[in-house]
């Protein structure tokens, strides 16, 4: 199986804010989600990917080539979505459109012509006339429209309607049918990962909490509810995270081969949800600082 995309212990320091030595690979033929709380980040990645943003230390592959995103063959090949809008305003979509397309040596103007009307996207509308998730629909057109093998979408779903959300989501996974297609997309929301996602790459503070498959998860998690007195500071070595209540608590481990056995007959054990895997995952990290 090959890698769509490949991190090399990457670096890069802001402010307030550091990327450490991040290294995970996105598969050839998979939806990766990227997921992390407000300010993990994900944009960070996503830019340092597009070439938009230069890590201080470290190197990224794409399509195998290094240090390529920069080069017009390799951006040739990616879609890309954001929620910044990077459009002139003033033009139509008609008009942008044709600034756009010759960019792509692979532009498919049928495929644009069938996004456009099931998007029901207005060509003679200007940019700065359309609502948030039109302006999300027509970036997503043009990123469907030219034969891109690797889609980056940064919250793509961010302000869109509950049933377009949906009908994009199978969009996507019809469009990975064809094995030689990837995606890596940013989301806050799980739901979107439990329907399309293969991968997920959880990110939190900066640092690479696991690159997984979904169904690994499970067997890798487990969440342990339990009565207050078994809290005592053995006990509490096994959490990631904890949340006590005023009779309990529900604490998530993260190693759950070796936490069942030790579980099991004096709690309850779970399988967590990931939204449960991300709440533990923060909040430890929050209490462990
Ligand atoms: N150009 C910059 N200069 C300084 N700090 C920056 C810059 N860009 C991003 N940051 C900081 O880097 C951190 C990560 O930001 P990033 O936008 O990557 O997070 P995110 O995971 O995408 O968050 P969100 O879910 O809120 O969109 C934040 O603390 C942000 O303030």
């Amino acid at each position: 199986m090959s890698d769509s995309i490949q991190l090399n212990h990457l670096h890069k320091n802001y402010d307030r804010f550091a990327l450490r030595d991040l290294t995970f690979s996105i598969k050839e033929g998979y939806i990766t989600g990227l997921i992390g709380p407000n300010g993990a980040g994900k944009t960070t990645i996503i830019k340092m990917i597009m070439g938009m943003v230069h890590p201080d230390q470290g190197s990224i592959s794409i399509f195998g080539q290094e240090n390529s995103s920069d080069e017009a063959s390799v951006k040739d090949r990616i879609g890309y979505v954001s929620d910044e809008n990077f459009f002139y305003e003033q033009l139509t979509l008609k008009q942008m459109k044709k600034v756009i397309a010759p960019f792509y040596s692979r532009w498919d103007e049928e495929a644009y012509r069938k996004y456009l009307e099931l998007f029901k996207l207005p060509e003679l509308k200007k940019i700065k006339e359309l609502s948030k998730g039109m302006k999300m629909k027509f970036s997503l057109a043009v990123a469907l429209s030219h034969g891109s093998e690797l889609l980056i979408m940064d919250e793509p779903t961010a302000g869109l309607d509950p049933v377009f959300r949906r009908e994009l989501l199978e969009l996507l996974s019809e469009h990975i049918q064809d094995e030689k297609k990837s995606i890596l997309f940013s989301t806050h929301n799980t739901a979107d990962l439990d329907r399309i996602a293969d991968y997920i790459v959880f990110i939190n503070d900066g640092r690479l909490v696991f690159n997984e498959t979904k169904e690994a998860l499970p067997e890798k998690y487990m969440l342990v509810k339990g009565g207050k007195e078994l809290l005592d500071r053995d006990v509490r070595k096994w959490f990631t995270g904890i949340r006590e209540t005023a009779h309990g608590f529900e604490g998530l481990v993260a190693n759950r081969m070796e936490g069942e056995p030790y579980f099991k007959n004096i709690a309850i054990c779970e399988t967590p949800t990931l939204e449960e895997i991300m709440y533990f995952t923060v909040k430890g990290s929050v209490m462990h600082a």
